[in-house]
């Protein structure tokens, strides 16, 4: 079955706690500017900046709203009572680090929302959802019910759309959402190959594991992904992560590898079995011919893919030829900037390069890949969402206007047991929620 497509994608608008807490262990960026000054106010007008400038060349642009932080129904199950700001201050002095993981604004890298497949995959021929369960950290584990809770006010038709609970939250299915899949297709519309990419085997002792840093997503959880989805074998592809990939710091694939139609861009250190990985795509994509885009080591180490997220930048179809949206961190890394230059200069499928500058983000080891989730949608799936959280010229200008009312420009770690914040966050989020019409989707709002 094969019909007209597109591919939306769904930014996650980063919420008034943004802030950098070192949370993740195995995350270059996050460890090197904790307790970092922020500026919550600049990263989330830096995101909309993006999402307007897609939206503007015509791509199909989302907004995922921000999660309530600091989260105090997490605090509460965790023991700390009384009133909202006694427990706010009793977290602080007592458990300084739960207060930072529970504030954390990290539900921005919407890539690690959720694993969508789109209708021409699945045996229903439904859109089918999967939240991510994030288990892999503790201040992460605690998004996915907001989420699911967003994308069921958006993606409401069940004669389209098909929402499953997260995975069971254990390690034994670490789920890293999209940021550890990618989908390989001739048109959007056709059906298309879901590579899924795990860091590591659960259930088998023996198979190869990275050594310093955690593999967050496990083979497992991808399958389960796929079974829950209706995927068929020759829908999908599982691969592993190259488990010194992981310890040189690429934390989700999106650090090393991102794809589009035909094209996979990606690092030779990416994959364990690259040749294998390549031969099972091949042998699967219909109606396309594979574009492998591969990245050498010598023409840029992969400390320095890590240090630019050259990989964890959006590749888009443009009108003649693919577009590749990388962070500004890539023009200041010499072998990176380089190897850009020769890339769109050779006859091959990315034409141009793109800066966006996301700096908030990015020294929280986010790119502009992390930001968004990528929906595939038929005309008619596109025409049932719930079209309040599409990126009209008016919307931007209602988002933009919300953020200048209600963000801080600067935001330290002694500031998140603030209860002022608290009211700051809920009353923006409730003005929120009415702009982009979605209906309660906040605990404090239940
Ligand atoms: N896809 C990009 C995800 C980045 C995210 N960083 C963080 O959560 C850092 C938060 C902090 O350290 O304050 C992560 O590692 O999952």
């Amino acid at each position: 079955m094969s019909q007209h497509a597109v591919e939306a994608n769904f930014d996650g608008l980063v919420g008034p706690t943004h802030n950098y807490a070192g949370l993740s262990w195995g995350n270059v960026a996050s460890k090197s500017n904790v307790h970092a000054v922020s500026n919550p106010k600049e990263a989330a007008l830096q995101g909309l900046a993006k999402m307007k400038r897609l939206a503007d060349r015509g791509y199909v642009q989302g907004v995922l709203p921000p999660h309530e932080r600091p989260h105090l129904p997490t605090l509460r199950s965790l023991g700390f009572t009384g009133s909202d700001a006694e427990v706010l201050g009793k977290a602080a002095s007592e458990a300084p680090a739960v207060l930072a993981a529970v504030s954390s604004a990290s539900a921005m890298w919407t890539a690690n929302a959720a694993t969508v497949s789109p209708s021409a995959d699945t045996s229903d021929h439904r859109v089918h959802f999967t939240p991510a369960n994030l288990s892999a950290k503790f201040h992460r584990s605690i998004e996915h019910q907001v989420t699911g809770r967003a994308l069921k006010a958006i993606f409401t038709d069940e004669g389209y759309f098909a929402h499953h609970p997260a995975l069971p939250s254990v390690s034994h299915f670490g789920d890293e959402g999209a940021a550890n899949h990618t989908r390989l297709c001739g048109g959007y519309g056709d059906p298309g190959v879901e590579l899924f990419v795990y860091g590591q085997a659960a259930f088998n002792d023996q198979a190869p594991a990275p050594r310093t840093y955690p593999a967050r997503q496990t083979l497992e959880a991808s399958e389960a992904i796929a079974r829950l989805h209706g995927l068929k074998d020759a829908h999908c592809v599982f691969a592993q992560q190259n488990p010194n990939a992981i310890d040189a710091g690429v934390f989700h694939n999106d650090v090393i590898a991102v794809g589009n139609g035909n094209t996979l861009f990606y690092h030779e250190m990416a994959f364990l079995e690259e040749e294998r990985v390549l031969a099972d795509i091949r042998s699967r994509l219909t109606g396309a011919e594979l574009q492998p885009v591969r990245v050498s080591s010598a023409d840029v180490p992969i400390e320095d893919a890590v240090a630019s997220y050259l990989f964890n930048s959006q590749l888009l179809n443009a009108p003649d030829g693919m577009l590749l949206a990388v962070p500004g961190e890539c023009r200041e890394v010499a072998s990176v900037s380089r190897y850009l230059d020769a890339l769109v200069a050779e006859d091959g499928p990315i034409t141009a390069v793109e800066v966006f500058d996301v700096k908030q983000s990015m020294r929280n080891g986010g790119g502009p890949a992390c930001l968004r989730l990528r929906v595939v949608l038929s005309d008619d799936e596109l025409q049932a969402l719930n079209r309040g959280v599409i990126l009209t010229d008016d919307l931007y200008e209602r988002l933009t206007t919300w953020v200048e009312a209600h963000y801080r420009d600067q935001l330290s770690q002694q500031d998140l047991a603030d209860p002022m914040l608290l009211e700051e966050v809920r009353k923006a989020l409730d003005e929120l929620t009415g702009i982009l019409g979605v209906g309660s989707i906040y605990d404090f709002q239940l």
